[in-house]
């Protein structure tokens, strides 16, 4: 295990900078969590699934935000033609006929009351919290560490892949159609990932710079698997869940 805090020392080449970006993920993201296992060996109950689902929403509702922060940050007109496709594919053509409404559907078809989803005050706190720190640092940070931040999505098509099949597999609630979202993903998540860490490599042409994209991804793979502890943390075993959090029918 690294922890990456001087990786970029003395400089690094291209393909060497994309080698320790690809480590980060290697280490860091979130498929490794516990909650991520439990839920592909299919050992979570209705009610941890729901409160995942209730949870995630937040994070998939900030996230055309943020790339609108980004938007609003970058004068290349190129790179905003190519940056907006992700708020086209999550807000789609009217607010509700993209992936935030696929995820949504997806949390309903799971059980869940649409307005209570969408509302966000049942989720946890530490779930705000992290979405929260996601969006002030696209906001607050270069737009290069930005860009960076969003490079989890390189490694989320393999997340998505073992997911997919598990929860068909093993929950007989779950269905295709509840699980559209993740249909359209893996292809728009590629193609992000490819420009965003074409850009990142391209700027990063200072070991500075090139330790502020490490940090970067570091920094989000970090806001992803904080998510995924505040879940183990209510809804695991310790079963701690915050006044006002969500509280599933099946553990009162
Ligand atoms: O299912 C997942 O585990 C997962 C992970 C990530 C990610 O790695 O940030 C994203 C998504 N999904 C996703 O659906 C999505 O739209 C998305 C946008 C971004 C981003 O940072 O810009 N990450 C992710």
């Amino acid at each position: 295990m690294s922890d990456f805090h001087d990786a970029a020392k003395g400089g690094l080449s291209a393909a060497q900078l994309e080698a320790v970006l690809r480590q980060v993920g290697a280490e860091r993201y979130h498929n490794l969590h516990p909650f991520h296992h439990l839920m592909v060996s299919g050992a979570l109950s209705k009610g941890q699934m729901q409160a995942w689902a209730l949870n995630r929403y937040c994070y998939q509702a900030v996230i055309p935000r943020k790339d609108a922060m980004i938007l609003a940050r970058a004068e290349d007109p190129a790179f905003r033609a190519e940056w907006r496709k992700r708020i086209e594919d999550h807000d789609g053509e009217d607010g509700w006929s993209g992936g935030i409404a696929k995820w949504l559907k997806l949390a309903t078809g799971l059980g869940l009351d649409a307005n209570d989803v969408i509302g966000e005050r049942l989720a946890l706190p530490a779930t705000r919290f992290a979405v929260g720190a996601y969006l002030a640092f696209c906001t607050n940070r270069t737009l290069l560490e930005a860009v960076a931040s969003s490079l989890t999505e390189l490694f989320s098509p393999v997340i998505i892949g073992e997911r997919v099949p598990a929860m068909l597999a093993k929950y007989d609630y779950v269905t295709e159609d509840t699980l559209a979202y993740f249909k359209a993903r893996p292809e728009q998540a590629s193609r992000d990932a490819q420009f965003a860490l074409s850009y990142a490599l391209k700027h990063a042409d200072t070991p500075e710079r090139q330790q502020a994209v490490i940090d970067a991804l570091v920094f989000k793979c970090d806001i992803l698997w904080a998510m995924l502890d505040a879940l183990m943390q209510a809804y695991g075993e310790a079963g701690h869940i915050p006044p006002g959090a969500f509280r599933p029918e099946d553990r009162k």
